[in-house]
């Protein structure tokens, strides 16, 4: 017999079960726009200091989905544990695609990175150290005194994306961070990311409208479906880090790329 899939435990048990390795986990997960409904119980498991890419067909709530587990966006039913903790409880961090309207315009890029630990209980000299070993992970040349006008959109994003990393979140957030960026900007930002999660372990969910992007930063796509939304395929990737531009003309990228087109093509023609 097969054996039972969480899904098909009692609510209960459901609730409680998950699968070792895992840090975020989503039960009945419940989310209606004015009569539409985008998700109706959805469960999902995210491993533990692992990048999730998130893709699927336009509309189908990939935002939707890492606002809802952030807590930007409250959810109609359900569940979200982080370790088994709830939010509140937990350090995560947010980048935005619009990083224009995410760094504060009247003040220096230090002090917007600096901002969020602030709110931490922390010494000023801890502050200060915290700041210090982010800036050495990303080990980039950026006048941190200058205004974000005084800097370039790439540069901006890379200021954003410093703030949310600043606090050590357990969980990072990005949606879309790079769409709004040249492609040299692009590669550069997405190399030095993803060095910064893999040394810290974050466990990170990444919304891209770029699959190559998707694939080519994850050690697991997940593949969704048109709404009501549901788990297409989730795909591991496991090349070798740190992944470039050459990484997407590997055999393996290949393969998960297809897979990858073929699911989405099926969903889109639905
Ligand atoms: N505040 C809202 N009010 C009404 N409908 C909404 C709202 N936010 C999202 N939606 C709808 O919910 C669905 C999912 O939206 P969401 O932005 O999460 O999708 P997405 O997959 O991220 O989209 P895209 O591919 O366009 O980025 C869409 O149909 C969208 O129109």
């Amino acid at each position: 017999m097969a054996a039972a899939s969480p899904s098909a435990k009692p609510d209960k048990d459901r609730y409680r079960w998950f699968p070792p390795g895992t840090h975020i986990t989503v039960r009945g997960l419940t989310k209606r726009f004015e009569g539409t409904t985008v998700y109706e119980n959805f469960d999902l498991d995210i491993p533990k200091g692992k990048i999730v890419s998130v893709f699927g067909p336009n509309g189908c709530g990939k935002s939707t989905l890492i606002n809802m587990i952030s807590g930007i966006l409250p959810v109609d039913a359900g569940q979200i544990l982080f370790d088994g903790k709830s939010l509140a409880e937990t350090r995560i961090g947010y980048v935005f695609q619009n990083y224009r309207e995410a760094v504060f315009p009247w003040s220096r890029a230090i002090d917007n990175i600096r901002y969020p630990l602030r709110f931490l209980d922390m010494t000023a000299r801890e502050r200060d150290d915290q700041v210090e070993k982010l800036l050495a992970s990303f080990d980039v040349q950026l006048d941190l005194s200058r205004y974000p006008y005084q800097m370039s959109g790439g540069q901006q994003q890379l200021v954003s994306i410093m703030r949310a990393l600043v606090v050590d979140p357990e969980v990072l957030f990005l949606d879309e961070p790079f769409s709004a960026l040249d492609y040299e900007m692009t590669l550069f930002l997405r190399e030095k990311l993803q060095k910064v999660l893999v040394e810290r372990q974050v466990t990170t969910m990444l919304v891209s409208h770029d699959l190559d992007e998707a694939i080519a930063m994850a050690d697991e796509v997940l593949l969704l479906t048109k709404k009501p939304t549901r788990i297409a395929e989730r795909i591991m990737f496991g090349a070798a880090r740190p992944r470039d531009e050459d990484t997407t003309l590997g055999a393996d990228f290949i393969q998960v790329k297809a897979r990858s087109l073929e699911i989405f093509r099926n969903e889109v023609r639905k």
